[in-house]
């Protein structure tokens, strides 16, 4: 049995299309979120202070890592609050607990990225002031 709509393993055009949409997607969170703004330039601070401070490849990779962690969750958090406006504009109290918890999810990762922010660069600037 042959299949007329057999698509190649894996098709270029199709891989190009999905970045295309996804950078679409970044673009209109920068655009439309100011947290997701406020995080991408502290995002880009902290990695031009980790490369003046000296912090360690495998510290990098922690930074790098909880960077990807909070700006991923903004764009879901994103995602879910166009999802409820596009449900109801009235009020309601589950999308007012879907924007709370999605929010939340948002604090709990950025609080964790500030935690091991601290716990990496405060050694260093301890060791640079004294
Ligand atoms: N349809 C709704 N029903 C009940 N409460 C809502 C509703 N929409 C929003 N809220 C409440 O208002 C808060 C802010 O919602 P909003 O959609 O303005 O999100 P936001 O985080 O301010 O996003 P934006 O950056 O797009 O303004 C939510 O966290 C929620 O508590």
């Amino acid at each position: 049995m042959t299949s007329k709509n057999k698509q190649a393993f894996v098709s270029w055009s199709r891989l190009i299309k999905s970045f295309r949409y996804a950078s679409e997607g970044i673009k209109h969170t920068w655009a439309n979120e100011q947290n997701f703004r406020i995080h991408s330039i502290l995002a880009g601070i902290v990695l031009i202070a980790s490369t003046l401070l000296g912090v360690s490849v495998v510290e990098q990779a922690l930074l790098i890592l909880v960077i990807g962690g909070v700006l991923g969750l903004e764009l879901i958090n994103t995602a879910l609050e166009r999802c409820v406006d596009m449900i109801t504009k009235e009020y309601a109290i589950e999308a007012k607990i879907i924007k709370d918890v999605a929010a939340g999810a948002v604090m709990v990762f950025s609080i964790t990225a500030v935690l091991v922010g601290i716990t990496i660069f405060l050694p260093k600037i301890i060791a640079l002031l004294f």
